[in-house]
């Protein structure tokens, strides 16, 4: 039988096999990422909008980094929380790109649309001090919050005690842990660019990418 949703050990698995079997770069997915990321804030964006993008040093920050770029190059106002250095090869270049396309260092006075791109299915509880500081900044703040694939700090039950997120887009399939957030926060869900084999290989229902990229849950 089909199932609904992964686990998130589930879906690191169907990520890696996609990966090696298709031979996708994960630059390439970060850019499929990034670009429905920047769809997602530039709807609920306007011209004079204050955009910071919180970042840590792994993909989930890359692909956070590629919709910053994305929005930059739109003309868009974007900030950059760069909670610890990026050292890593990828989520380095793809800062380099965005401060190139016009992204700025730092958190600024006031913010509108604040997105967590510190860290995604690779994170580990409790955060460590610099999260928590910058999460508190965001929480407190009156910004519109947008989690990349999974919000910082979430617990195993769903609970948010990290970056309170309004909305969530996850990435390529949906995951159980997200059915267990609180009713009001929106989920979203966009297309990496998996083949619909990697899907039926785990026997999950692959959403409907060929109408739409991203898609309400
Ligand atoms: N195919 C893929 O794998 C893709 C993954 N993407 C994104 O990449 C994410 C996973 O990326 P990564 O595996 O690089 O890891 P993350 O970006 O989730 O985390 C980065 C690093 O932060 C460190 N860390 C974990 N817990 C911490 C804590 N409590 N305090 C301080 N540092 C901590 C770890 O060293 C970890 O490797 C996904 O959630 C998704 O958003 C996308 O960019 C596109 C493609
Ligand atoms: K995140």
């Amino acid at each position: 039988m089909q199932v609904t949703s992964l686990s998130l050990e589930a879906f690191k698995e169907m990520d890696y096999w996609a990966v090696e079997k298709y031979n996708l770069s994960i630059e390439l997915m970060m850019e499929n990422a990034g670009l429905q990321l920047a769809r997602l804030i530039a709807k609920k964006a306007n011209e004079s909008s204050v955009i910071t993008i919180g970042v840590g040093n792994g993909n989930n920050g890359g692909g956070g980094l590629v919709a910053a770029r994305r929005l930059a190059a739109w003309g868009f106002n974007v900030n950059l929380d760069l909670v610890v250095p990026i050292t890593k090869d990828l989520p380095k270049a793809q800062l380099e790109r965005a401060l190139l396309f016009g992204a700025k260092e730092g958190i600024p006075e006031t913010t509108d649309i604040w997105v967590d791109a510190y860290l995604g299915f690779s994170q580990r509880l409790p955060l460590s001090d610099a999260f928590v500081k910058s999460i508190a900044l965001a929480n407190a703040s009156s910004a519109f919050r947008i989690s990349l694939d999974i919000p910082v700090g979430i617990s195993k039950d769903g609970e948010l005690l990290g970056f309170k997120a309004n909305q969530v887009m996850t990435l390529a399939a949906p995951k159980t842990i997200l059915e267990k957030l609180p009713n009001e926060v929106e989920v979203f869900m966009a297309d990496l660019g998996i083949p619909k084999s990697v899907y039926e290989h785990f026997n999950i229902k692959m959403p409907n990418f060929k109408e739409h990229q991203l898609i309400a849950l």
